[in-house]
Order: structure tokens, then sequence, then C-alpha cells
């Protein structure tokens, strides 16, 4: 990625003479050059620059502006957090002006006084460099979960209900499908509690054999059963202070559901084999994938264990239905690849990109997780794109949840657009412009859809 400090220029300018007069003049930054729209958009889909100077007659049209105003909305919308600065002619105002308007940073006349330049360009490298910084802390401290990367106000949500209840004593069960993040949360209560300093203990009720349930979860005495060698400490015993976490509870084989509520209703526990009654202080956090009501209708879970489990339930929504984190997610992995094995993959490709957010992630956060990983490896390029991400894209057509009433569909795509444009840019004028709209009307929208900022 970018290194924030050690900025890199793009030059986009046809003239060669102003092309290498600008190139000495700033020997000191990474220069990379261009004279026409394509060749900058190669360039800065290479090289992500911090600063873009652009001439506005660009080829085909040097001498008019058409080619110059498109290859800001270019540049713009491929890399949505760099600073254009114009290059204009002196009776050039109102175009340098409507450069603006599409998203530029600001303008300088020609013959360039590289004294301003200078100045410009160094404030240019204050502002990018504070705004990259607040968009690294607002994704690490937007859900002020260790661990947990969202933008989804729902999840943001769960994110403020976690840190309220995990102080309490409180009995959750974490709802949500497979992969969602329901032992990121239940660590997340874990951590923010007291009992942070003692032993997160978790269970997978559906990976254990129903007849060793018990012994994992009760512990053994020696000689309780054969092959009971010596006396052993169940899960609830180790968990001793901190928190038990019983992850597919619904898996939980009926004969055991009875003890485990009696140990919920008493706090004490007998050892396989055992009679000494052990007193245990530790907090219970549930998961599941299961539909647990209408597991209590068809007689495979008790209702009375139910409400003892449920005190709180805390429902975690599919990364399909949430806004923004698709992208979000993508790049926060993508980062942690490169990191963990050095590589230096700077980005996706728009298409990468595109279907990444159309894909509806069946497997959740831990498919996308996983698939990034194997993709990233695969990559040789600098840009991961559709060839390492082997996703299929969705064809055309109108899937049965998409059948909704027009005024649901386009504040869904526009609750959607808008999210996402925030988490890309971190800046509300720079998501106005991406998303073609005004900045007044960008906040009207989300004042009227109640979208959280923070
Ligand atoms: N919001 C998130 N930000 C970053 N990483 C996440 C997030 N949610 C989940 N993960 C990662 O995705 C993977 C799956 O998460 P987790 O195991 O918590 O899901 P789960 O819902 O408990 O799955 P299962 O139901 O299969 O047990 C983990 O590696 C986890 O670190």
């Amino acid at each position: 990625m970018n290194n924030i400090d050690q900025p890199t220029i793009l030059i986009v300018e046809d003239d060669e003479g102003l092309l290498k007069q600008l190139c000495w003049h700033f020997d000191q930054y990474e220069i990379i050059t261009a004279s026409t729209r394509a060749e900058a958009l190669t360039a800065a889909k290479q090289y992500t620059p911090t600063i873009i100077l652009q001439d506005l007659g660009l080829p085909p049209d040097p001498d008019g502006v058409s080619e110059g105003m498109k290859c800001i909305q270019s540049l713009l919308s491929l890399q949505p957090n760099c600073k254009i600065l114009v290059m204009t002619g002196r009776s050039e105002e109102k175009n340098a002006l409507r450069a603006i308007e599409l998203g530029a940073y600001d303008f300088f006349p020609k013959p360039i006084n590289t004294d301003t330049l200078d100045l410009i360009i160094e404030r240019v490298i204050r502002v990018h460099s504070l705004e990259e910084k607040n968009r690294q802390k607002r994704i690490s401290s937007s859900s002020s979960i260790p661990n947990l990367i969202t933008a989804d106000p729902t999840m943001l949500d769960v994110c403020n209900l976690v840190r309220k209840i995990a102080p309490t004593p409180i009995t959750c069960t974490i709802l949500g499908e497979s992969g969602v993040g329901k032992e990121v949360i239940a660590k997340a209560l874990h951590n923010l509690s007291e009992r942070a300093d003692k032993p997160f203990m978790a269970i997978n009720c559906a990976a254990i054999p129903d007849n060793l349930m018990e012994s994992e979860l009760f512990g053994y005495e020696k000689g309780a059963f054969s092959g009971a060698i010596k006396q052993t400490i169940g899960k609830i015993e180790a968990a001793e202070g901190g928190t038990l976490f019983l992850d597919e509870i619904g898996d939980m084989p009926p004969s055991l559901q009875v003890k485990l509520l009696r140990f919920l209703q008493q706090r004490v526990i007998q050892r396989v084999g055992g009679v000494k009654e052990i007193e245990i202080d530790v907090r219970v956090v549930c998961a599941t994938n299961k539909n647990l009501k209408s597991m209590i209708e068809s007689g495979d879970f008790r209702e009375d264990l139910f409400y003892r489990i449920c005190e709180m339930e805390i429902d975690i929504p599919p990364l399909r239905n949430r806004q923004g984190d698709k992208t979000l997610l993508a790049r926060h992995f993508l980062d942690r690849v490169n990191q963990e094995n050095n590589l230096n993959i700077k980005g996706f490709t728009e298409e990468a990109l595109n279907a990444i957010n159309q894909y509806d992630w069946p497997g959740n956060v831990r498919e996308m997780e996983n698939r990034l990983k194997t993709s990233a490896i695969m990559c040789n390029n600098n840009y991961l794109g559709m060839d390492e991400l082997l996703i299929e894209q969705k064809a055309e057509g109108v899937s049965t949840d998409q059948l909704k009433t027009l005024k649901e569909t386009r504040t869904h795509a526009e609750i959607g657009a808008i999210t996402q444009a925030i988490a890309a840019t971190n800046n509300l004028s720079a998501a106005a412009k991406l998303l073609g709209i005004s900045r007044p009307t960008l906040y009207d929208m989300i004042k009227k859809h109640e979208i959280p900022l923070s």
C-alpha cells in the first residue's frame, strides 16, 4: 500500500518540456508520469499515487478540456482517496471550477510558480496523511471491538449492545448463520468484562460425540469408566472465573440438556463418577445457527433451558445483508494477507470488487477470509482480479428476494451506495462526488435514512 509519509506523485502532462521540468523539481518524491488518460489510469492502478498533478488539455483534445475532465472522473473512481491538482491556463478559471466540482482537490495556474506549487503540495500531503490516518483509525475503531471490522449500522448496534452487556452476568445466546462472527462476539463479551484475565473456554457441541460430551463438559473421576485412568477436569471447571462458550448449543444431546440446566440454576457440578458438588463461577455464552424455538416445538430442545440461556439474544446478520461490509472486510483481509505473507497486492480490479459486492457469501465472513487468503496467494499481479477470486458473477435477472416494492428497493440501494461511498472515502465531499450528487443532497439522504456517521 501507499506509504503516506513518502508520497508518490503522478504527473499527467502531454507537454514533454513541462513534464521534465516538474520531474526535475520534485526529485525528492517518487514521481510517475503519464501523457494520456489511458497511461494515467494504468499508472494509478499500479502505483496508487497520493497526489496527481494533471493538465486539463490532454490528447485527443489538447486544446480543449473534455479529455482532462474525463481523466479526473476516471482517476477518482479508481482511487477515490487521491488528491488531484489541476494545472490550468491563466484564463481558465471556469474550467478549474468545473474540475473541482468533479472532485479535483485544487488548481493552480500555468506558467507554474514552483514556490506556490511547493506550498500547495506540502498542504495536500498533510491533509492526505491526516485523512489516511483517520480512515485507518475509523476502520479499526468503528466497532470498538477487537478483531471485529464493520461499518454496517445493524452490526454497529450489535457492538454497542455487546459493550453494554459485557460487564454484566447476563447469559447470552448469539444467533446467526455459520461464519458470521458469533465466536468473535463471544470473545468480545469475555474480553470486555472483568473476567478478561481469566480463561475463555469454547466447546463445540456439534463436534463432540454424545457419549463423550458429559465428561468433556463436567470432567470425570479416576475409574469412572474404562479408560478413566486419572481424575480430569471438564471445560466448565477449566473456565472457572472466566467465560464458557457453548457453540452450536442446538446440538446438545437431550440427556445433557437437563444436566446443563441444573448447572445453570445451581452453579454447581459433579464430575462423572464423582459425588462431590463443586461450586463454579463462570459466565455462560451460547451460540447457534439453528432455530431453537422450532426445536422446542418439535421436542428437540428444552423450553426451560432455552429461557435460561436466552436471557439476552444477540442476532448477527449474514454478510449479504450488511451495508458496506463486503468491501471493508475484503480490504481488511487483503491487507492482512499482504502483511502475513510479505505480499504487496495493492487492491482489487474494478471487476473483482463488483463481484465481491454482488456475491451472496453463503459461508459469510469465514468464506470471505478463506477465499481472499487463497486468491491473494495465487495472485501474480498488483491487483487481485477475477482469475484469482474465482467467484461466479450473478446472472442478470430478478431473484425472489429482490421482489420488493420499488420504494423499498430504492431505499435499500440508496443506503447501500451511501454507506459504501463513505466507507471507501471517509470524507463526505469525496463520497458525494463518488455518488454523483451534491454535498447538501448527501447530507439530506444521510438524515432521511438515519445513516450513522461513525
Ligand atoms: N466482523 C469481522 N471482522 C473481522 N473478522 C471477522 C469478522 N467476523 C468474523 N470474522 C472472522 O471470520 C471467521 C469466522 O468467524 P466466527 O468463528 O466467529 O464465526 P461463527 O459465526 O462463530 O461460525 P460458526 O457458526 O461456524 O462457529 C473467524 O476467523 C473470524 O475471525
